[in-house]
Order: structure tokens, then C-alpha cells, then sequence
């Protein structure tokens, strides 16, 4: 958390100001019950009412002075949390930016979701009461208690007494209730991940009828939510009656000692309203510096949590490794290289026990077309994810143009590369906007001509505004197999050197698909093609097909060379019915 304040450095003059009025407002507060006792002592025993007219300007003046400087205190609070939550939040998401998918599968996409968002305000929160109340409670504690000993040192003594008693009960209440806020703030951050979890996938769940299933969980998890704050709340809820219990009976004791010392003549009836005063200051005061000890600490508990986020070190940086002819940094012997090779690459997912992808060698030249196909989990996705470095081989390499992948600056592989994810993920803005993430300045003519290799072109015929069309949040006014082309168009534009299909023409039916292939095969320039697909129909005009079986190569060859040689591409084949699509 301490290391989170370094943002605060932007706003050196706010965190500054803020306090400092707070603080000249708590000077004025003070002041108060002496003007409150002047009225009484001269004011109305000797019925003087120019002097009463006179204080009372004097006290709208102390309220007026107050209210600006609480007034100008907020202003400089509330701009140094609002601005050190923006500086924040950016730093996090820029981080968040640059984490491999090893860091996202192992950070979890729900709960950075939840750091960026609710971690985030409660740590503004946090951040704006203590700039405001941390000083000034402690303040307006020690100025009262000074005030009634300089009122009267035996009358005062009362506060000697109750204070201690006060400050006892107070932080014993938080030093319980600090725990158990934590619990509840864990408890939230289950209620509210389920409720992500339930509002993403909500179609598939109404789907599958499972609305009660999932009401009776997230019932479980609220009950389980709302025990813990019950508990909290009760115990946290003594805190008002006892410290009244104290306060009152110092009030007693307060005024029976007034009553004899106002006898004595030692001390007059508005120093004693007086001392009341400064005794309600004080347990005002204290119960404030309670909730804010709370608040600060649910926000040092969020801070840590956003911290963790920021000391999360990306297991990939988007630089190349050092070139060096021994880590394959450097093109071995010149000459033609394949496109792509896999050289024994084996890939083990962080916190997985076995291999997912053992052994893989394979290779193929620039524009060659190139199939894989294998049964479901048999890793197929991992092996194409290996090309843009999403997952790096655990041992073993894959080669783009002669070189390691992993001695490519990041930005310079992925230009290569035009990748089709198997989940057709499309953004909030025009398709224009969607079309152009490769190339920034792609012309109306090159998305056209994408879209047209993609079977994209008559989405446009039926939405109004053509390439302007607005596709919403993640494409929900358009149909799975619209998002579809949509994304292998957005992969075409910019010509890619490599492009590869993730099973990303599953929604498309068979004509159509027939339609992409062979428009795929028709480009006007060189790309090299992966098409991983279950349907053997996809894939058997490839050059070279890669059968995968349980994360290692079966065999690879030609569609006719596999029905001879790979029972299992032979029995995938069969069991699609053993015909051409
Ligand atoms: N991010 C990940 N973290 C851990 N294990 C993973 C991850 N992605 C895939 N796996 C595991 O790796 C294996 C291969 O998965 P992969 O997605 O590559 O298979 P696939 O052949 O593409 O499957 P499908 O046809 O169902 O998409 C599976 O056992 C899977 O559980």
C-alpha cells in the first residue's frame, strides 16, 4: 500500500491543503463553546444585549469561516483522491496490458475486474476522509481537552477520566470489528464475481434452465455475505449506547462538580455549558476517528490488493531476447527458411502437471495452407497460440522465418500474424472501427476487398450505414456467424504474412465455409495458412495436415496420404460421414 501513495506525488499541493483548511476549520469549532459561555456569563446575566448581538455575529462569523475553509478542505481532498484513483487506475490497467495469457489464466479476469473497479473507490474513499479527518479528529480531541483544563483544572478533570474510558471502548469495538471487515470484504468479492459470472454467461444459463440452481448459490453466498455483516453491524452498533453511557455519566459528573464549583464562585454557568460543549466535541470526534480507522482500513486492505496487481511481474516482455547464435536469436544458415517451425516444442501450462503439447516438429513454407485437426483437448489451440507467443514453449522452439519467436520484439511477431481466436470477439464501435485494429490506416477499399474474402460482405447489405454500422458490446446485435467473418476479416486486413483460423468458422455453414477456403486460397498475395478444425471438410485441401491425438502428433501429410497412413484422421473422417463437404 505504501508503495500506491508514491501516486500521491502528483497532487503534493492538494494532500497538503486539504488537511491544513480541515485543520483552521477545527481551530475555529473550537472556539465556539468560549464565545457560547461569554454570551451566558455577560451577555444574559447582565441582560447586555448589544454584547449578545455582538457574540452572536461573532459565532455566525466562526460558522461562516468554518463552512469555507470544510468547503475549500473538500475541494483539495476530494481532487487529490479523484486525481491519485485516475493516476492509479492507469497505472494498473497499463500493467494489466502488459501480462502474457500465462499472467491472466493465473490472476484471474473477475477479480482484476473487481481491483480496477470497487478496490479502486474504496480506496478513494479511504483516501479522501483521512485526508480530511485524520488530523483533525486528534485535533479537536487534544484542543478540547486544553480548552476545559484552561476552563477550570479540577471541573476538567472529568475528561481526564472519561477520555481514557472513551478511547478504550472506541478502539476496542474497531480493533473487533477491523477483522470482521475484512470477512466481509471477501464475502463481497465472492458475491459480486458470481454475479459477473452469472450476468456473462446468462444466456447459456437460461439455455439450461439453471436460474434456480444459480439463485440457490448466490442465496448461499449472500446469506454467507449478510451473516458476517449482521455480526459486524451488531457489534459495531455498541458502539453509540456505550460511549453515550460514558459520555452521559460524565456530563453527570460534570455538572455536579460545576454546580459546586459555580457554588465556590470558582467557575460561572457558561463555562460549564462550556465544558459540555467540549465534551460532545470530543465523542463526536472520537466516533469519527473510529469510522475512519474503519474505512482506512478496508482501503489499505483494497490498496494491498491493488498492489498486488502492480507487483505482478509479466512473465513476458515484449522485447526480443539478446540475438545470439547459440539461443537461436540469429538465422542459422541464410537461405530459404521455412514460415513457420515447430522444433520439439512442448508446452506445460503453468500449475498444470503434464504436457499439453509434446514433441512438436513440423514445418511449412511461406504460403503453404496447413490443417490441424485432432479430437477435443488435444491441443490444437495451444499449438497455434504458440506462433504469436501467447504461451511460450516450455521446451523445445518455434521458429518464424528461421528465427525463435521468442527473439522477436512482440509488436514486430504480431504484425505477421493475423490471428482468428475461436471465441469471435468484437468491440463496441463501427465496423470500421473493428476492422481497422491491424492497420490504423487501412482504406474503406482494403476493408471492403477483407471483408469480401471473408464471405463478410452482405452483413453490410442488410445494416444501415455500411462500414458504419455500430456494433454494440461484444457484437450482441450481430449473429455468431456475422461476429465470425467479421473477425477473420479484421485478421485479413493488412495483408498478413501468417493467418490463422481457430476454429473460427464453426458457425459458418457449409457453403459458406466452402466459399472462405477458397477465397483464402485465391488471396492476391502470400499468406501462410493455419485452419484448425474439427471438420474434416475444412481442412482437407490443406497442403499438410497436423493430426493431434492427447497433445502429440499423430502424423501429418496430405489428406490422401493420411486416409492411408493415420487411423485416427481415417476414423475422424469416417465418422464425419467420410465425404466431402
Ligand atoms: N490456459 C490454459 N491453462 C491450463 N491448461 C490449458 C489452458 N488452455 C488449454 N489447456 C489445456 O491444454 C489442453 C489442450 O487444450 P486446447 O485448447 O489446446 O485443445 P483443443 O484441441 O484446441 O480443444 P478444442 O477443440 O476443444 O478447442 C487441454 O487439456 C486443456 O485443458
Amino acid at each position: 500500500m505504501k508503495k500506491l501513495l508514491t501516486y500521491l506525488k502528483y497532487y503534493k499541493k492538494e494532500s497538503i491543503l486539504g488537511p491544513l483548511f480541515k485543520l483552521l476549520e477545527a481551530v475555529f469549532e473550537l472556539f465556539v463553546p468560549i464565545v457560547m459561555a461569554k454570551i451566558i456569563d455577560i451577555g444574559i446575566t447582565h441582560g447586555d444585549r448589544p454584547y449578545i448581538y455582538k457574540m452572536i455575529a461573532v459565532l455566525i462569523g466562526l460558522g461562516l469561516a468554518g463552512l469555507l475553509f470544510s468547503v475549500t478542505a473538500q475541494y483539495f481532498a476530494a481532487k487529490a483522491s479523484v486525481g491519485f484513483v485516475k493516476k492509479l487506475r492507469h497505472a494498473v490497467f497499463s500493467h494489466i496490458q502488459s501480462f502474457s495469457f500465462t499472467d491472466l489464466d493465473e490472476a484471474g479476469t473477475s477479480t482484476l475486474i473487481t481491483r480496477m473497479t470497487s478496490d479502486m473507490n474504496q480506496v478513494q474513499t479511504g483516501l479522501n476522509l483521512a485526508l480530511r479527518l485524520l488530523l483533525r479528529s486528534p485535533l479537536v480531541v487534544f484542543g478540547a481537552m486544553v480548552m476545559a483544563f484552561t476552563i477550570n483544572v479540577r471541573a476538567a478533570l472529568v475528561f481526564a477520566v472519561a477520555i481514557p474510558v472513551l478511547s478504550v471502548i472506541v478502539f476496542f469495538i474497531m480493533y473487533v470489528c477491523i477483522p470482521l471487515y475484512k470477512k466481509v470484504q471477501i464475502r463481497l468479492d465472492t458475491v459480486l464475481s458470481t454475479t459477473r459470472e452469472n450476468l456473462t454467461g446468462v444466456r447459456v444459463l437460461r439455455a439450461f434452465c439453471k436460474e434456480r440452481e444459480e439463485i440457490k448459490k448466490f442465496d448461499g453466498e449472500n446469506e454467507a455475505l449478510t451473516s458476517v455483516q449482521k455480526y459486524t453491524g451488531r457489534i459495531s452498533a455498541l458502539m453509540n449506547p456505550l460511549t453515550y453511557v460514558v459520555i452521559n455519566l460524565a456530563v453527570i459528573w460534570l455538572i455536579y462538580t460545576g454546580a459546586v464549583v459555580v457554588n465556590n464562585g470558582s467557575l460561572t454557568q457558561g463555562e460549564v455549558v462550556a465544558l459540555y460543549n467540549y465534551m460532545t466535541q470530543i465523542l463526536v470526534e472520537l466516533i469519527k476517528f473510529a469510522n475512519l480507522i474503519i474505512t482506512i482500513t478496508k482501503s489499505i486492505a483494497c490498496g494491498n490488493r491493488i498492489q498486488a496487481v502492480l507487483d505482478r511481474k509479466p512473465t513476458q516482455t515484449g522485447g526480443a531476447k539478446a540475438a545470439d547464435s547459440e539461443n537461436g536469436c540469429v538465422r542459422q544458415n541464410g537461405g530459404r527458411q521455412p514460415k513457420v517451425a515447430f522444433e520439439h516444442a512442448c508446452l506445460t501450462y503453468k500449475g498444470a502437471r503434464e504436457e499439453s503439447l509434446s514433441d512438436i516438429t513440423f514445418s511449412c513454407e511461406p504460403g503453404e495452407t496447413v490443417g490441424i485437426i485432432g479430437g477435443t483437448g488435444s491441443g490444437k489451440s495451444s499449438l497455434v497460440n504458440m506462433i504469436p507467443r501467447f504461451y511460450e514453449a516450455s521446451s523445445g522452439r518455434v521458429c518464424v522465418d528461421g528465427i525463435d519467436v521468442n527473439c522477436y520484439n512482440l509488436p514486430d511477431l504480431r504484425e505477421k500474424i493475423g490471428m482468428v481466436m475461436q471465441k469471435a470477439i468484437l468491440f463496441k464501435g463501427t465496423i470500421r472501427d473493428n476492422l481497422k485494429w491491424r492497420k490504423e490506416d487501412a482504406t474503406d477499399e482494403e476493408l471492403l476487398c477483407a471483408m469480401q474474402t471473408a464471405q463478410a460482405s452482405e452483413i453490410l447489405a442488410g445494416k444501415d450505414g455500411g462500414l458504419d454500422y455500430f456494433i454494440e458490446q461484444n457484437g450482441r446485435n450481430l449473429s455468431g456467424g456475422q461476429k465470425q467473418r467479421l473477425t477473420i476479416a479484421r485478421a485479413l486486413v493488412g495483408r498478413p504474412e501468417i493467418l490463422i483460423l481457430d476454429d473460427s468458422a464453426s458457425a459458418l455453414d457449409f457453403a459458406t465455409d466452402a466459399r472462405l477456403r477458397q477465397a483464402l486460397r485465391a488471396l492476391p498475395y502470400q499468406a501462410t495458412v493455419f485452419i484448425v478444425s474439427q471438420r474434416v471438410s475444412s481442412i482437407r485441401h490443406a497442403d499438410k495436415i497436423v493430426v493431434l491425438d492427447d497433445g502429440k502428433m499423430a502424423a501429418i501429410g496430405t489428406h490422401d496420404e493420411l486416409l492411408k497412413t493415420c487411423g485416427i484422421y481415417k476414423e475422424i473422417f469416417q465418422s464425419q460421414g467420410g465425404v466431402d463437404a
